[in-house]
């Protein structure tokens, strides 16, 4: 009599072969399951087990190669019939595969080992505010709410052009940094303490990391269109990165986030430079504004 506790294809019931059934993130313990979790759930959105569908191939009349049932097959029996070569492919994780993986590891053990002031009790833990005040220094809100700022106090068209496309970049980053990070839904590290300044409901995810890109789009766009010493443009690069990097420190970020951060943002400099709003390109946008 079969037991109750086995299907028919001979694999344990409840018993879940990954911590897919846990949801369990990357960011917390989960390693780099996330690749693993969607390829269970794109097997089980076709409805097909792959241990299910290798054994029904091989019973199939195509790919049948013995007669016997496998539920009898013993250890003094023929071995059982060589797997169909499309199964064969998914025993062997593809180069990429292997890649991403292990740079995922990298990543989050080079992320944990520099998160140094992730709590007031971490090895660089009295540093701590001062990260804190670097986070406030690429925040959304000081940025947007200065930019609105100036644009009212400025009287000249050059200052207001430039101006209105500050503007522009920084609502392009906040749309794409919350766009990717609803899709990709990474969850930030473990050691984390969600202690940030006014958050959007997205950034309880942290790829990408939002300082990152805005430190990138931001002193990109100040190389470009303010006149500074070298000594101040010098320090404007600095900001961004140590911004970058303290990201990782305070735990709010993996390494890739901020990385991946830093890309996007440079991008995006290139998008609002390409889209440049000019009196000549949006003059209802500067005759609205020189009217309020
Ligand atoms: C106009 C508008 C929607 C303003 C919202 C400004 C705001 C609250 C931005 C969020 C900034 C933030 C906390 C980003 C998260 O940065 P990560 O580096 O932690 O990803």
């Amino acid at each position: 009599m079969p037991s109750p506790r086995r299907s028919v294809e001979g694999r344990p019931l409840g018993v879940s072969t990954s911590s897919s059934s846990s949801g369990g993130s990357p960011a917390h313990g989960g390693g780099g399951s996330r690749f693993e979790f969607q390829s269970l759930l794109s097997s089980r959105a076709t409805g097909v087990d792959p241990a299910c569908a290798r054994l029904r191939a091989s019973e199939s009349p195509v790919h049948r190669r013995s007669s016997f049932p496998l539920a009898v097959a013993g250890p003094s029996q023929a071995p059982p019939p060589p797997l169909p070569e499309e199964d064969r492919m998914d025993l062997n994780p593809s180069f990429l595969g292997i890649a991403l993986r292990s740079l995922l590891a990298i990543d989050l053990w080079l992320s944990k080992k520099l998160g140094v002031c992730a709590g007031e009790s971490s090895s660089w833990g009295s540093v701590r505010p001062l990260m804190k005040l670097l986070e406030i220094s690429g925040h959304g809100i000081p940025w947007l709410v200065g930019t609105l700022y100036c644009l009212c106090r400025s009287d000249s068209w050059a200052g207001r052009e430039v101006l209105m496309n500050l503007l522009f970049a920084l609502l392009l980053d906040l749309l794409l940094v919350a766009l990717i990070k609803g899709l990709v839904r990474r969850r930030r590290p473990a050691h984390n303490q969600m202690d940030m300044f006014v958050t959007l409901s997205v950034d309880k995810y942290s790829f990408p990391s939002g300082h990152a890109t805005r430190a990138a789009l931001m002193s990109r766009f100040i190389l470009n269109h303010l006149v500074l010493a070298i000594p101040l443009r010098v320090l404007v690069v600095l900001w961004a990165f140590v911004l970058g990097l303290s990201r990782v420190m305070l735990g709010r970020h993996n390494v890739t986030d901020v990385a991946f951060g830093f890309f996007l943002g440079y991008m995006q400099y290139s998008i609002v430079d390409y889209c440049w709003l000019s009196p000549h390109n949006a003059p209802v946008l500067f005759l609205l504004w020189s009217q309020q």
